[in-house]
Order: structure tokens, then C-alpha cells, then sequence
């Protein structure tokens, strides 16, 4: 089955979805999910509450297999491979397509640890380089002169808008080409929420960013595609300002004028 929409002339499929179905157990989440993720752009999911937005992105990088009862079928292409084939190896996906979560998750050990950890796992680096890693991804994440000072210091001492700028960091680091961002800003303050949302805007000069958010204003800000889902299905995916300015389906139209519901 074809996807949903064509991309704009000059923009490649980073992650093309086929034919996706995800199950909890005997509950179908993800029904016949079709979609052209473009490379280097920022794509939204949006839906209420329970339409499988997480789900979806869970499946990017495999972490469902986390609990057994849990399956996709279909295919997610990521540059010509299908992520879902046996034979991947989870960790190595796991380092191409990085993932930052709801609530920021500090590993329990110094702000230069919580860097510099994920890194060690796949590369060996001289100090020096160690450094210039750590530094290159805070500055990429407008952590760095906030810590640049107290790099050795615990990063459960950070705010909690500091914390996911570092989560933001460490998944930076490993340089991924994918990041799966799942709602990465609710449980942040509107100053931190902004600058989160700038540093969205940069990423997408390097990678290919994908974020859950439940605000649709966050999704009209900072993204460039956006897909509305409802019920484990995909209803509407397009350009964010043709899919907020001229919805092509009723329903996205209800949903984003809050008629919904
Ligand atoms: N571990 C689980 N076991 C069984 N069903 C689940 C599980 N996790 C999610 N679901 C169900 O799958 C559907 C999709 O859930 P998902 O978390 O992907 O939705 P969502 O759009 O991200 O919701 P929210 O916006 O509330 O986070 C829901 O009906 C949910 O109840």
C-alpha cells in the first residue's frame, strides 16, 4: 500500500511505515499504518489521548520488545532496511534512532557520566575526544553554559527542564539519524518547554527529529509534517501548516478546532 502523501520535491523518506499493525496481546493499537517519514524535518504526532501516538513511536526503535506480549507485523524501512526484520541488532538500532522520554530520566551519576555513558558502549575515545563529545552535544542541547562549570556534579541536581536538555544531550551524543522525542516537554515549565522547542527547531539541521506532543500548538511551532492519528489509525498526515490551515478530512478538522469530544 502506498503512504498517505507525497513528499515535496527534493525531500527523501527517512523511515518509510508499510503496512504496520502493533498488538498489545489480543488488542489491536496500530491498524494498517501506511506514512513517509522526510529526512531532516521535524514530524508531529498529535491525536487524544489513546490513538496510539506512543505506540508508534515505540515501534521505531523496537522498544516494545521490552515486554513479550507485545508485537508489530509490517515493515519500517529506515534507509532500505526493515527495523522489524529478526535478524537487526536492537542495540546498534537502538543507537541510530535515539529516544528521549515523557518524564527526564538523568542516569544516577555526574552530568559528564551521563554523556560520556551512552558513548563508551559503542565507540572507545581518548579523554580528549571524550571531551570534545561532551561539550559538542551540551552545546547542542544550550545545556553547555549552564554546566560547563559543574560537569562532575550529579545530574538529579539539575531542574527538571535542565534534565531533559541533558537527556536531550546523551541522545545526542551517540549521533544518532533519528530522534524519537515522546512528549518531551510536559512536565516542564513554559521557559523551559521554549527552549526546548528552539533546540527541536536546530536538530533538525542533523537529524531526523519525531515527537508525540498533546499540545497542538507545540506541534504547530516546531514542526514541519504533522500526522493526526485516531484509534490506532492514521487519519491525516501532511505539511503542519496545510494540515492546521486546510485539513483534508473532517475529522483532523474537528479534533484541531476542538470540536472534538
Ligand atoms: N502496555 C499496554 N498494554 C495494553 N494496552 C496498551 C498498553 N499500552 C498502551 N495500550 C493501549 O494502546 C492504545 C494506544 O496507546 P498509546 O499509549 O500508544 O496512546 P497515545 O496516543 O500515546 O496516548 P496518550 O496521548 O494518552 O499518551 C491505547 O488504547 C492504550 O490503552
Amino acid at each position: 500500500m502506498e503512504a498517505l502523501h507525497t513528499l515535496a520535491p527534493g525531500e527523501t523518506a527517512k523511515i518509510a511505515v508499510r503496512d504496520l499493525n502493533f498488538y498489545y496481546g489480543k488488542f489491536h493499537a496500530l491498524k494498517n499504518i501506511n506514512l513517509d517519514i522526510p529526512e531532516r524535518k521535524v514530524t508531529a504526532f498529535i491525536g487524544p489521548s489513546g490513538c496510539g501516538k506512543s505506540t508508534l513511536l515505540r515501534s521505531f526503535n523496537r522498544m516494545f520488545e521490552l515486554y513479550p506480549e507485545q508485537r508489530a507485523e509490517g515493515r519500517i524501512v529506515v534507509d532500505g532496511g526493515n527495523v522489524l526484520d529478526r535478524g537487526v541488532d536492537v542495540s546498534l538500532l537502538r543507537a541510530r534512532i535515539g529516544m528521549v522520554f515523557q518524564k527526564p530520566t538523568p542516569f544516577p551519576m555526574s552530568i559528564y557520566d551521563n554523556i560520556a555513558f551512552g558513548v563508551r558502549l559503542f565507540e572507545r575515545l581518548p579523554r580528549v575526544e571524550m571531551d570534545e563529545r561532551v561539550e559538542w552535544a551540551l552545546k547542542k542541547a544550550a545545556l553547555w553554559n549552564e554546566v560547563k562549570d559543574k560537569l562532575g556534579q550529579s545530574g538529579a541536581g539539575l531542574s527538571g527542564g535542565q534534565q531533559q536538555r541533558l537527556c536531550i544531550a546523551r541522545g545526542i551524543a551517540i549521533k544518532p539519524e533519528v530522534l524519537l522525542l515522546d512528549e518531551p516537554c510536559s512536565a516542564l515549565d513554559p521557559i523551559s518547554t521554549g527552549k526546548i522547542e528552539e533546540l527541536i527547531t536546530e536538530l533538525k539541521n542533523d537529524y531526523t527529529v519525531l515527537i508525540v506532543t498533546h499540545n497542538m500548538q507545540q506541534a504547530a511551532r516546531c514542526s514541519d509534517y504533522t500526522a493526526y492519528m485516531y484509534l490506532g489509525e492514521m487519519v491525516e498526515f501532511g505539511a503542519t501548516t496545510d494540515l492546521f490551515m486546510k485539513p483534508k478530512k473532517r475529522e483532523t478538522e474537528d479534533y484541531i478546532t476542538g470540536r472534538f469530544g
